[in-house]
């Protein structure tokens, strides 16, 4: 909001390299050919999708010196910003300032272009060029002085894994080394704001760690912003992260910022000593559950983890202090206290955004397999979920459960599992939608606060 209220009254910053000032960007309808029949000679028609809006009205400030991450999950709009910052897409409405020049208009636009580097996520390299001969084309392209392309080209190549790789053809390169060309591409002619869009996407550990020096390095005296699904790398590169979904800006901050704003709590890992005999990982879970209400999320003999919500954090004093004293007659050899992660930030933040638009209209709908044996659908991101046609004299609202979702590789939110089936308690109220989708009944959202409530968590 404060971005909204300086960018309306006309205020600049020295500090920002970037505006974004309402950003709307709409992919207008599409027209396909298609039939519903099978001979397909004599009803072809043409099908009209509907417009789509892919960001929705973004305000923000990229500030110059700064590493800006940009997490979502697929088709939050993240690479779509990044095109309508580069110009590759022209943009629906609002606007974005790039060191003053706006990405509306034809001649800022121009001026932009020489100001920028982009890593795109797709690599756009020559299979018969080498690295040597891109670096060069590309300098050339940036307007860099004829006597200093081979010496600017020749360094940016000399290290790491492409310094072997110089006059190999690109054709011959690993996924990895084409990504790592890509980032030296866009760092070449000192630009003063970066695009990397997911630069390192299919690296191997050791590459992608010297990749992060570079990119690193790079920050110095440009802004950069950086789109990834790894949020080990946004923790560790990103000085401010937002998070997007569904083409709005979800939340914005440090990494820290993020985790005790959104995430769930503190992580509490204790380990046990085996030296003493048998580590005495009962008293120590009825120890937190009299005193704080909760159950471990994991345990093994010699370990306990309990995530603590934040609501607890005045209990945490005295709680740490009785249990430190008691840490000899527990066998507890340490006890280790951190903020939940970014990955759990993210996750929250996507199954909102999910939750969000699938109750406004019904649809992302994904299959729950029980493990009672039944399948139902629900709707993604759902936490609590009703399973329809369990309510019995004993349940009298059924059975629900408790969904824990994930996301894959490529940013997908799906299912990891779920907890064991459990009566609704009385107390809940219910907004029962009986619908059945295909042959497969949709479970019922349950508002996760009325479950908390109700188990006094
Ligand atoms: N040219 C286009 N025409 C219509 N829709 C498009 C077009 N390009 C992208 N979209 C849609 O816009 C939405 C945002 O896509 P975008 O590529 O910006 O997402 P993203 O956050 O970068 O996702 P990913 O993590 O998968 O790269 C998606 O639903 C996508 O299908």
């Amino acid at each position: 909001m404060m971005v909204k209220q300086q960018a309306e009254k006309g205020m600049t910053n020295e500090g920002v390299a970037v505006q974004v000032c309402g950003l709307i960007k709409t992919y207008p309808s599409t027209y396909t050919l298609g039939c519903s029949c099978v001979c397909c000679c004599c009803c072809l028609k043409v099908k009209r999708t509907a417009p789509y809006h892919a960001v929705k009205g973004l305000w923000l400030n990229l500030a110059k010196g700064q590493l800006f991450c940009l997490l979502g999950p697929n088709g939050a709009g993240k690479t779509t910003t990044i095109s309508c910052l580069t110009g590759i897409t022209p943009i629906t409405g609002g606007d974005a300032l790039v060191y003053g020049h706006s990405v509306a208009s034809s001649v800022g636009m121009a001026k932009i272009r020489r100001l920028i580097g982009v890593c795109p996520q797709f690599d756009i390299l020559w299979d018969a060029l080498t690295g040597q001969e891109h670096l060069e084309l590309f300098a050339n392209i940036k307007g860099l002085p004829p006597s200093e392309i081979k010496s600017v080209a020749a360094k940016s190549l000399s290290e790491g894994k492409l310094k072997t790789a110089t006059n190999v053809r690109v054709g011959n390169y690993s996924g990895g080394m084409k990504r790592h060309l890509s980032v030296a591409i866009a760092l070449i002619g000192d630009p003063r704001l970066v695009f990397l869009d997911e630069p390192t996407t299919g690296m191997d550990p050791i590459t992608r760690r010297h990749v992060w020096d570079i990119i690193e390095d790079a920050k110095k005296g440009r802004a950069i912003v950086l789109t990834t699904h790894s949020m080990e790398e946004a923790d560790i590169l990103g000085d401010r992260i937002a998070i997007m979904a569904k083409g709005k800006l979800r939340c914005i901050g440090t990494s820290i910022h993020l985790k005790s704003r959104f995430g769930a709590g503190y992580v509490c890992n204790i380990n046990f000593s085996t030296t003493n005999g048998e580590p005495q990982t009962e008293p120590v879970k009825f120890f937190f559950y009299n005193h704080l209400d909760l159950k471990p999320t994991e345990e093994s003999k010699t370990f306990l983890t309990f995530i603590i919500p934040h609501n607890k954090e005045p209990l945490l004093a005295r709680f740490f202090a009785e249990l430190q004293e008691r840490e000899y007659e527990f066998g507890i050899s340490d006890i280790q206290m951190g903020l939940t992660t970014l990955e759990e930030v993210f996750l929250n933040i996507a199954k909102q955004a999910e939750l969000e638009s699938s109750s406004a209209a019904q649809e992302n709908l994904v299959v729950l397999h029980l493990t009672s044996g039944t399948s139902i659908q629900v709707s993604m991101g759902v936490r609590f979920v009703g399973i329809p046609g369990t309510e019995s004299a004993e349940h009298p609202k059924g059975l629900m459960v408790e969904v824990f979702w994930k996301t894959d590789d490529a940013g997908t939110l799906c299912i990891s599992h779920h907890s064991p089936e459990a009566p609704i308690p009385p107390n809940v109220e219910l907004i029962k939608n009986e619908s059945l989708i295909g042959d497969m009944p949709v479970g019922f959202t349950i508002d996760p606060n009325q479950i908390l409530n109700a188990n006094g968590r």
